[in-house]
């Protein structure tokens, strides 16, 4: 358990287990994991006028316009309040650092450095429980019954996103949007890369990483 608030934000391609990693994070340490995509999916099941908003654009593997997003994770991270988080899937551009940083004070971030193949592997067998958020996978997180959600039973689904060709799509988009986010992230020395294959080569490396810069 980190002894301070910690505020991190992980950065990563699609599938390249961002989400993933920010559970085992704050399974561990008592965070609050913030994931855009999860709040625009449950926003979309819940038919509000953000889901109405963002629906296609997640369908197409686009950005859904600043002016939806920022105003809704700067007000899911007001609702955290003093507790630690790490953002997931937010900021997307410079825009969206610079509202974060003028609101927040970020300790780390974490770029994980997956390759695209493997990903695109990953992707086709990623099933979720949308309500919730929980990530399950076929051959490496299996839900304890073929696709029911392990805690509430209800139906597993696949994202509309993960089809080959939206996915090829977000592949391209990401290195030419987040590259920027990183290198401004870079500037400010708070960025720690990690690269492998498999999540579990990478929660070593990790868990050091914030050991080392939370607890200092
Ligand atoms: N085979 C395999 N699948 C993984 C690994 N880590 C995560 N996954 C799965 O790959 C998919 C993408 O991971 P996720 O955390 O959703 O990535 P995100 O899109 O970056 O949040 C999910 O179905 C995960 O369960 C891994 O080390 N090996
Ligand atoms: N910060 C953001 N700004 C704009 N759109 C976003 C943002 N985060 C997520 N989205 C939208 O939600 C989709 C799914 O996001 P996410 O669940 O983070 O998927 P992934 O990590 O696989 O890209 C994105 O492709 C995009 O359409």
């Amino acid at each position: 358990m980190y002894t301070k608030i910690f505020r991190a934000v992980i950065i990563g391609a699609p599938g390249s287990g961002k989400g993933t990693i920010s559970e085992l994070i704050c399974k561990n340490h008592g965070c609050v994991h913030i994931s855009t995509g999860d709040i625009l999916r449950q926003n979309i099941i819940k038919n509000t006028e953000l889901g109405k908003k963002a629906k296609q654009y997640i369908a197409e593997g686009k950005l859904v316009p600043d002016a939806i997003v920022t105003k809704t994770m700067l007000a899911r991270i007001t609702e955290v309040g003093n507790r630690s988080y790490i953002l997931d899937g937010f900021p997307r551009n410079i825009a969206q650092a610079e509202a974060l940083s003028a609101r927040e004070q970020i300790d780390a971030v974490i770029t994980l450095d997956v390759p695209h193949s493997v990903i695109i592997d990953r992707v086709k067998n990623r099933w979720i429980h949308a309500p919730s958020g929980r990530v399950y996978n076929i051959g490496f997180k299996n839900p304890k019954v073929p696709g029911k959600d392990d805690v509430t039973g209800e139906p597993l689904m696949q994202r509309e996103d993960d089809k080959p060709h939206v996915v090829a799509k977000r592949l391209e988009l990401y290195d030419e949007v987040m590259n920027p986010v990183i290198a401004w992230y870079e500037k400010q020395g708070l960025v720690a890369t990690f690269k492998g294959k498999k999540t579990k080569e990478i929660w070593p490396m990790m868990e050091l990483f914030l050991n080392d810069r939370i607890n200092a």
